[in-house]
């Protein structure tokens, strides 16, 4: 794989560079609430423009449908990454139309434009390959040369990480080499006891990579949403928790492997429910109760963790020697529900393991949570990515980027 080293080498003064980043911040309206992943691509940025580059930034933000909508604009994260560049950046209004290519077209050497939301074109997740193909086509026009640094995304088979790198010379940004850098070391020469936390919301993606852990891993701790289908597949109501029900067969059978493989699957022993999911914006005190993990009542959802399973936790982490986390215990963007996420940050920062977070809402939690980054080996700016990584498998976005 070619590094954006070899790219300033050769020069780059005048041309003009596609970088594919991950800029899938969390915000509350229009205020960024956690602005790592910006952050995370400003070394390959920074270079570029010092080198002369008019650089290009394209990235998705959220699952919107394939079409504009207002709440996915990336014209929040344009503005921040301005402020962090110190100097103006140019947004399109849209991705491949008349907006993006003046916003191109308007570029001086050493300058910035950000187009809007690739997933704003169907084109960019389309399971079609012509339509992914005809998107990358036209992103296409606007560069000389593909920089890819969005690691966050590169486990997605999408145009702009898979399709667009083979149509023009391609190199792998700072961000993407650091944190593959990093994931290597799990891979080829992991510590043992090797303990992996998985919480979250995307059950359905990660749910996945539980297969193969079970080979990798000594223990493995279930939290966030991706309990409710554990307790389910071990015959316990889960009321009207997150559930992934056409999952629970295999989770079962994932039990069972675990027990034969000598894994420990470690699930909640209780839970913070509510009958209603928490006002994120005011954040206004949340009415809820403390239950066994076997007792959710019908009419309430779990939304965290409870008390004596985040010690439970603890001790699991205490003797570890490598730590991976993906995925918030709970729904940490409320204070009540954030005590979990808290717990397993803490155990994590007081334990003597080489420790890794991934995920955008995992490393958000330990910033906003107040932790320092510095207490952690290393924070991935991707959980499904990193996860997808450390599982072996062969990743869209790096086979691209590959000579
Ligand atoms: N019990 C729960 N029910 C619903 N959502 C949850 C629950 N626990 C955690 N979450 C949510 O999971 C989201 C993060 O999930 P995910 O995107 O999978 O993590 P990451 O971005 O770290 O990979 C957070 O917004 C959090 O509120
Ligand atoms: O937030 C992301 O992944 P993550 O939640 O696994 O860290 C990436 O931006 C990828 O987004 P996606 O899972 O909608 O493809």
């Amino acid at each position: 794989m070619k590094t954006i080293d070899d790219l300033l080498r050769q020069g780059v003064e005048g041309k003009r560079v596609f970088v594919r980043a991950d800029l899938n911040v969390p915000q509350d309206g229009t205020t960024i609430t956690d602005d790592g992943r910006i952050r995370a691509v400003l070394p390959t940025i920074k270079a570029l423009t010092a080198a002369g580059a008019k650089v290009v930034v394209a990235s998705h933000l959220g699952r919107p449908k394939g079409a504009p909508d207002p709440a996915f604009t990336l014209r929040f994260a344009a503005s921040r990454l301005g402020e962090l560049l110190g100097r103006p950046v140019a947004f399109a209004g849209d991705t491949i139309g008349s907006e993006a290519h003046a916003a191109v077209a308007g570029l001086d050497n050493g300058q910035v434009a950000v187009l809007e939301n690739l997933r704003f074109h169907p084109g960019e997740t389309s399971k079609d390959p012509a339509e992914r193909a005809e998107l990358a086509a036209r992103l296409a026009a606007f560069a000389d040369v593909y920089v890819g640094d969005g690691f966050g995304a590169v486990h997605r088979q999408h145009a702009s990480v898979a399709e667009l790198p083979r149509l023009m010379p391609k190199y792998a940004g700072y961000l993407i080499a650091t944190e593959v850098g990093v994931l290597r070391k799990l891979t080829e020469d992991v510590r043992r006891p090797y303990v992996v936390v998985l919480g979250g919301a995307k059950v359905s993606d990660k749910l996945a990579v539980i297969d193969q852990l079970l080979d990798k891993a000594d223990r493995l701790l279930i939290g966030g949403g991706m309990a409710y289908t554990f307790l389910k597949a071990k015959g316990y109501e889960v009321g009207i928790s997150l559930l992934q029900e056409d999952q629970v067969p295999i989770v079962t059978e994932y039990m069972q492997r675990a027990e034969k493989n000598g894994v420990e699957l470690v699930l909640p022993v209780d839970i913070l429910a509510a009958a209603e999911f928490p006002d994120l914006k005011t954040k206004a005190p949340a009415d809820h109760v403390t239950v066994d993990a076997d007792k959710i009542p019908s009419d309430k959802e779990g939304l965290d963790i409870g008390p004596r399973t985040r010690e439970l936790y603890a001790s699991k982490l205490a003797d570890a020697a490598t730590i991976f986390w993906n995925g918030p215990l709970g729904v940490f963007e409320h204070p009540d529900y954030a005590g979990g996420t808290r717990a397993i940050a803490q155990a994590l920062v007081d334990s003597d393991a080489f420790t890794v977070v991934g995920g955008g809402d995992s490393a958000a939690a330990v910033r906003t949570l107040g932790f320092d980054e510095n207490a952690f080996g290393h924070i991935s700016t991707g959980g499904g990515a990193s996860l997808e990584y450390l599982e072996g498998k062969t990743l869209p976005g790096l086979a691209a980027l590959e000579d």
